[in-house]
């Protein structure tokens, strides 16, 4: 017999399985043997029942904010250091563990939620989720990809991002210069998460698509309430809330916003609703993105009529 360090195991093991390196969380209500050695005092429905998981710029904090109103539904307390989002899959708070991620949901409110824009398009996040959260439903955001792709565009020149700032929309989105990095990674950021049909397969692959619900980005702009009935017939709410009483569209800000019982409508922050001053993605941009998504977009139109999930009206107009 030989005898060999645990290290030298350790990393023949890991090199073998690469995949296992990360650990991975999963709910200790599952199983049993987990369920016995959790501490009694903690309670799986601590967790929550409901992921939005964006992706970015479709409208996720509207969302969010809409659903906070709903008196059988809480979010997360917010982050220190990300705010509302604790974008705690696929990032290293998921090292934190499991306890760190159950603080954040102290309330007794029937269906517990969070939303991270972030988690749509992460490799990781449908098998961490899934792992963890096997039976919570999962809302994905819909948005013409050139919308969201112009949106994030701007977003980043309102952070001083100099790739955003010192090159054209279009010459980010055409650039083929691999060792222009700055702006090959501005790139990525405009095209990957818009790439819907691949992202949504890998959720479908640890969610039925029961539990998966797609909402149109443009509808939650234009008939917010709507979205907001067909999301708690989603969720079962034991309460079905009148959204068309809460929510009133404001023109200064160009989008809708929560009426108050004095003074004028709550909207969201400046940050939000940018398109108001930078307008219309340019007909030479629309033409190539057309190019660009027209595939995946035709891909997507299969997949939501065969889980019989409507078509958002920019998915019927791509043939
Ligand atoms: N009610 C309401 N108020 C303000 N903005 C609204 C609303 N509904 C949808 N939108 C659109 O949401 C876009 C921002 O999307 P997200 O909240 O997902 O962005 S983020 O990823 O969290 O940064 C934001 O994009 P920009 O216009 O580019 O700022 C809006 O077009």
């Amino acid at each position: 017999m030989k005898g060999v360090p645990p290290e030298h195991l350790a990393e023949l093991y890991f090199n073998r399985y690469p995949q296992e390196v990360d650990p991975v969380w999963l709910n200790p209500c599952v199983d049993k043997r987990h369920r016995e050695i959790w501490n009694p005092g903690k309670k799986c429905s601590d967790f929550p029942s409901l992921l939005v998981v964006g992706p970015q710029k479709t409208g996720s904090t509207a969302l969010y904010t809409f659903l906070k109103l709903h008196p059988n539904v809480s979010a997360n307390l917010d982050s220190p250091t990300s705010y509302e989002e604790l974008q705690f899959f696929g990032s290293p708070n998921y090292n934190k563990g499991i306890d760190w991620y159950r603080s954040f949901f102290p309330s007794g409110r029937a269906v517990k939620f969070e939303k991270s824009a972030t988690y749509f398009d992460k490799e990781a996040v449908p098998m961490q989720a899934g792992a963890l959260l096997p039976s919570a439903k999962v809302i994905i955001i819909l948005l013409d990809p050139i919308t969201r792709a112009f949106s994030w565009y701007h977003h980043q020149r309102a952070h001083n991002d100099h790739a955003a700032l010192s090159h054209s929309f279009y010459d980010v989105i055409t650039n083929t210069d691999k060792h222009n990095r700055e702006v090959q990674s501005l790139k990525t950021h405009l095209l990957r998460p818009g790439f819907y049909y691949e992202h949504i397969q890998r959720w479908r692959r640890y969610y039925p698509d029961s539990q998966i619900m797609y909402v149109d980005g443009e509808q939650l702009t234009s008939d917010p309430a709507q979205v907001m009935t067909d999301v708690q017939l989603f969720l079962n709410t034991d309460v079905l809330i009148d959204y068309r009483h809460i929510l009133s569209f404001e023109d200064e800000k160009g989008f809708y916003c929560i009426k108050r019982s004095v003074g004028r409508p709550k909207c969201l922050g400046a940050g939000k609703g940018r398109v108001r001053q930078y307008g219309q993605v340019d007909e030479k941009s629309r033409a190539y993105l057309q190019q660009v998504f027209y595939t995946p977009n035709l891909a997507l139109k299969h997949l939501l009529a065969q889980v019989g999930s409507p078509i958002p009206s920019w998915l019927a107009a791509n043939s």
